[in-house]
């Protein structure tokens, strides 16, 4: 994950301007602009994972919110007017810091050769582990690294220099007073106020976690956490944002209206198409694959009901969600319009930042359901399925641009009896730890699937099997190094893979075959080892 500095200046700067034009022309119009800029500089900043930051961003919000109203509440009286103020100074002091680090660590990098304009945002690569007792967490540290994190263990007073990625940090809290604590974490809060704080180690106490949450603290794990469920909890917070826009379809006869609600839109770059006539949304719908539709209420020749009742005779398109954005202020009208098909409804005039927020989790809600129809439940990864589909699509396009690719089935060794020596749940973790191995260790164009069982198949596009036999040892090596902890012990489990490239065929399914052959000698050879499909002497 990764941002520009100067798109979070611009940004920021905008915000700014947009506060200083409302200090000057104190209208509702110039403030309706400000929040704008504002949830704009919040949203980016959460996306990018930039916490401290966030919570700056978003307390600026919660207040500029409270206080938007409507043309008759403008001008703010002048103590809310210096409280926004306040609280943008607050603001201003840590984006300047964080920048100030940010092009610290660039002259560091162009030292050491790596110049770039881009700025790594927390990908999480880095932990850094704060403890009295660091020795109780190696185990922890170790398992860590396995997953290719780079964890390390620091004095709170010798933090080395942020070098590459952003670390995240993990305050261990045993042996720590409320008022150490509490000091710990504002001065690590002010050093680095872009990281992202786990407590770790935390005592159930409402007064604790509450100071803490409030204090910087951005997730609190507490004492009886087992070590596998934190190192689960990191690899998840080190999951990549899914980035991809929202893509918005607005059913609406007025321009004017139309333009609002993509001005609205287009700040927190949500790609939007709007169509005037209702009567070519099912062409709509076909050609921009929308992930919600904005629908007018009152339109000519078709209302917004009659046009949702079409959109949903489609089976595709019965979970798209449909918010109605209309002057309609007959309540038993909006009754039947969410009866026949709508999710919400929006009177207008909206408020752009709420409209934005009822946009933002209808989408996500949406995007979820989507996963997990693609998706395998317990990993997160392709399902068997979308497996095949996905593989056949990425061989298709690597023939036709001349480019290897290698498919390779791999299975956990032994797998019957990690059920049976330590449970069907422990079975579960080490499928799900082999899984956050692969997803860590493989590219994005990679792809990933959960083919049954333990059984999993990766594509890797571009590679050939030589190539892929280096790839896979070496997750081979460290998976068989994980520690899985049982009770007060730890077992390890190894996999078997096969592999087989282009040269055996241009079929998907033929390499999958091919792949799964040859996995069978790996397990025959004493498993724990990479076999690669060899062409047959006489095929073509
Ligand atoms: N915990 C857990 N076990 C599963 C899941 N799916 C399949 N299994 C179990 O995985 C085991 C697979 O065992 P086998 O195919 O006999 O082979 P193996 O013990 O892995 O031995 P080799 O593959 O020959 O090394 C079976 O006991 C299944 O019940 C799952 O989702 N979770």
């Amino acid at each position: 994950m990764s941002y520009s500095p100067l798109e979070l200046a611009g940004k920021h700067q905008s915000v700014e301007s947009c506060w200083e034009s409302y200090r000057k022309r104190p209208e509702f119009e110039g403030f309706v602009e400000f929040v704008i800029s504002l949830n704009s500089l919040t949203e980016f900043l959460q996306d990018k994972g930039l916490a401290g930051l966030t919570h700056a961003g978003q307390s600026l919000e919660q207040l500029a919110l409270s206080l938007f109203g409507d043309d008759s509440n403008h001008p703010l009286p002048a103590e809310a007017q210096v409280e926004i103020s306040g609280l943008m100074a607050r603001l201003s002091q840590a984006m300047q810091q964080h920048l100030a680090d940010v092009k610290l660590r660039q002259e560091r990098r162009a030292v050491h050769g790596e110049a770039g304009p881009v700025a790594d945002a927390p990908g999480f690569r880095s932990i850094w582990l704060l403890s009295k007792q660091a020795e109780r967490w190696q185990d922890m540290l170790a398992q860590l690294g396995y997953f290719g994190m780079k964890a390390s263990s620091h004095h709170y007073h010798e933090l080395p220099p942020v070098m590459d990625d952003m670390p995240m940090l993990l305050l261990d809290a045993t042996g720590c007073e409320l008022e150490e604590w509490q000091h710990r974490l504002a001065a690590l809060r002010a050093q680095l106020p872009a990281c992202r704080i786990i407590g770790l180690s935390m005592r159930a106490e409402f007064n604790l976690l509450q100071s803490s949450l409030a204090g910087g603290c951005d997730i609190c794990l507490l004492e009886d956490t087992p070590v596998d469920q934190i190192v689960a909890r990191l690899l998840e917070l080190g999951e990549p944002v899914d980035l991809e826009p929202f893509r918005i379809l607005i059913v609406e006869d007025s321009l004017t209206a139309t333009k609002l609600v993509q001005r609205a839109l287009d700040e927190r770059q949500i790609s939007t198409q709007a169509i005037q006539d209702p009567k070519q949304v099912l062409h709509a719908l076909h050609q921009f694959n929308p992930e919600l539709i904005l629908m007018d209420m009152h339109m000519p020749g078709c209302t917004g009901v009659e046009a949702t009742r079409i959109i949903r005779q489609d089976n595709h398109y019965l979970s798209i969600p449909i918010v109605y954005l209309s002057g309609e202020t007959d309540v038993a009208l909006q009754v039947e319009a969410l009866r026949l098909g709508g999710d919400l409804f929006l009177t207008k005039p909206f408020n752009p930042v709420f409209l934005n927020a009822i946009v933002k989790s209808k989408v996500e809600r949406y995007r979820a359901l989507r996963r997990s129809m693609y998706h395998d439940s317990l990993t997160g990864l392709l399902n068997h399925t979308s497996t095949k589909t996905s593989l056949e699509a990425s061989l298709s396009s690597m023939l036709a641009q001349g480019q290897p690719m290698t498919i390779a089935m791999i299975d956990i060794d032994h797998f019957k009896r990690v059920n049976d020596t330590y449970g069907h749940p422990m079975g579960d973790q080490v499928i799900r730890s082999l899984a956050w191995l692969l997803r860590q260790r493989l590219r994005k164009t990679d792809i990933v699937g959960r083919y049954g069982g333990e059984e999993f198949v990766v594509g890797l596009p571009g590679v050939d099997a030589a190539q892929a036999q280096g790839i896979l040892d070496r997750i081979r090596t460290d998976f068989a190094c994980i520690r899985h902890p049982y009770r007060d012990q730890h077992f390890s489990v190894s996999f078997s893979a096969g592999a087989a490239d282009h040269t055996i065929s241009g079929d998907a399914e033929d390499l999958i075959n091919a792949a799964d052959e040859a996995l069978y000698h790996a397990k025959r050879e004493g498993r724990n080892r990479i076999h690669l499909a060899r062409r047959t002497p006489n095929a073509a």
